[in-house]
């Protein structure tokens, strides 16, 4: 297939953002006093408005036309249907059926998934609700307090994420902690303080090859005898969750303690099967069927709505519109709510690894700007260190502000206070200032006219930054199982619009490779592989120093 870049509808959009360059948000907006309303909408408990984009309906309705020229829904019904559309390793694309609370049969190879699905499920329930009842003991008969997750990448950052975002669901134990580095101090740090006798290990991998994990699981695994006196020991403190149950038995774990997962399930979109394990016993599997049930309603509305009005899609288009023709290359992700801590690090995996693509699907190199650098923390810290750049720095950078209007804890006026904050930031971005506003500021503030002057070009701001804002009423399981839901959409839309497959990863695969031959070369102490002359310099001086 030729590249997209061919279409007429990425040329009319080309054309098109010649006129947009030239156009301030201040002047649609003040031309037109329904585009706030026009351009808001509302979906699974979240609300988006959309209107502070350098976009008008003629650009949304040619960003539409695009969505159409790549089929856009054909690919979307491709996905819910289970075929194989991860086509480098020939496997469906199915983190939906892992929170088909509906239970419709999907359909992988000719054979209903659900069955599975929902097995592994009342395993999660039944375990879960034991540790956390306390009738799953330890090995000298102790409930468990505190419970370790070692996996690293996917089987990490999800139920990392989840765990600080759902904090206020969590009673005292069992405390979740999270162990991916391989650098040993992570698992040192983790486990100085914990009490072996009431601890549990998960080792959380799809493939149980991943060498962090299961370094880490190994030393974590000795730390564990070394405390108990016997291996037996294993047996009441660690579990697994993988594809790969001939790995997990010659590990040690009972396959009766291992939870399985599926190849048709990405490791960025796992957090909704086993991998989720630490989320439900960390807030209970009630909490965590809810966290499924608002990522289904947000599939629901994905697979239904038409793409005018459908959320993920919007965000996507609006992504491609600055990435592919207004120039920009990074995309901020702005939580003003600190349980959001780690939504910008688990989106960074899940958007970079999945649309950080250089071929089509077809092998052809792309002639087009595909995904962005991904990036974020929570308001208002991010306010006082890096939104200068934002404001007044050369790059165009378009952020998500997402807030919830609730709180869960409402302390004095701290959360009205954040919300200004988010709310401001916006309008700011949005208006910016204009030099006679800057120049009147000033005067007014009794500078003389010569000060004012110099300070004026400092003190303008060009304004016209995109924004989006996506406002919940408050963050629950089912919210944030939306809000998670909606950027796993956006990456597939924009993967289809970029024509890429955002199920692979073979990008990460060189330099595991590189690791390997180079760890012999330092257990045996002499640099044997053919190396570049920087590589093998430090080698060479690592080993002399070491
Ligand atoms: O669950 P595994 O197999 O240990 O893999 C961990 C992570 O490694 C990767 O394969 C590459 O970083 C990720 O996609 C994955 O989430």
């Amino acid at each position: 297939m030729a590249l997209v870049t061919n279409t007429p509808q990425w040329q009319a959009l080309t054309a098109h953002w010649q006129q947009m360059s030239k156009v301030h948000m201040r002047d649609l907006f003040a031309r037109d006093g329904g585009r706030a309303e026009r351009m808001s909408l509302d979906a699974a408990g979240l609300h988006l408005d959309y209107s502070k984009n350098i976009a008008s309906d003629e650009t949304l309705a040619l960003l539409f036309d695009l969505a159409r020229a790549v089929d856009l829904e054909g690919w979307r019904a491709r996905m819910f249907a289970g075929e194989p559309i991860n086509n480098t390793e020939q496997r469906a694309v199915l983190h939906v059926a892992l929170r088909n609370r509906a239970n419709r049969p999907v359909l992988v190879d000719g054979r209903d998934v659900m069955p599975d699905v929902n097995a592994v499920l009342e395993q999660v329930r039944v375990f879960s609700e034991g540790l956390r009842a306390g009738t799953w003991k330890g090995f000298t008969g102790k409930a468990i307090t505190d419970v370790v997750n070692i996996g690293i990448g996917g089987s990490n950052l999800g139920p990392k994420m989840v765990c600080a975002a759902l904090r206020p669901y969590q009673g005292a134990t069992p405390r979740p902690h999270f162990v991916s580095n391989v650098d040993g101090t992570h698992l040192m740090d983790t486990v100085r303080g914990l009490d072996p006798e009431t601890t549990l290990f998960i080792v959380a991998s799809k493939t149980f090859t991943t060498q962090e994990t299961m370094t880490n699981a190994h030393s974590a695994r000795q730390w564990l005898v070394a405390a108990l006196g016997s291996e037996a020991a294993v047996r009441n403190h660690f579990v697994a969750v993988s594809t790969n149950a001939a790995a997990v038995a010659a590990f040690g774990i009972d396959t009766e303690n291992m939870f399985g997962f599926w190849d048709w399930v990405g490791g960025r979109y796992s957090l909704w099967s086993a991998i989720g394990l630490p989320i439900a016993i960390a807030v209970g599997f009630d909490n965590f069927s809810e966290l499924l049930a608002g990522a289904h309603d947000m599939d629901a509305h994905f697979r239904s709505a038409p793409l005018e009005r459908n959320l993920p899609v919007i965000m996507a288009l609006l992504g491609v519109w600055y990435v592919d023709f207004a120039g920009a290359r990074s995309q901020a992700i702005l939580p003003y709510d600190q349980s959001l801590e780690y939504f910008p690090a688990y989106f960074q995996q899940g958007d970079m690894e999945s649309n950080g693509k250089h071929v089509t699907r077809g092998g052809v190199r792309v002639d087009y700007a595909t995904g962005p650098v991904v990036w974020g923390q929570p308001g208002t810290d991010g306010q006082h260190a890096f939104y200068q750049l934002i404001h007044q720095g050369t790059e165009l950078i378009p952020a998500d502000f997402i807030a919830p209007i609730h709180s869960h804890n409402p302390l004095g006026d701290h959360h009205a206070k954040l919300l200004a904050n988010c709310f401001a930031q916006t309008e700011a971005l949005m208006r910016g200032r204009t030099l006679d506003e800057a120049l009147a500021e000033m005067r007014a503030g009794g500078l003389s006219e010569a000060e004012s002057a110099r300070l004026a070009p400092h003190r303008q701001f060009d304004g016209n930054r995109p924004t989006n804002t996506l406002l919940m009423d408050q963050l629950t399981p089912r919210t944030l199982g939306a809000l998670i839901a909606l950027y796993e959409h956006k990456i597939f839309c924009q993967g289809i619009v970029w024509d890429i497959n955002s199920f692979d990863q073979w990008g990460v695969e060189l330099g595991k490779q590189l690791a390997g031959v180079i760890l012999d070369e330092l257990a045996a102490g002499k640099v044997t592989a053919d190396h570049d002359a920087s590589t093998r310099a430090l080698l060479e001086y690592y080993l002399r120093r070491r």
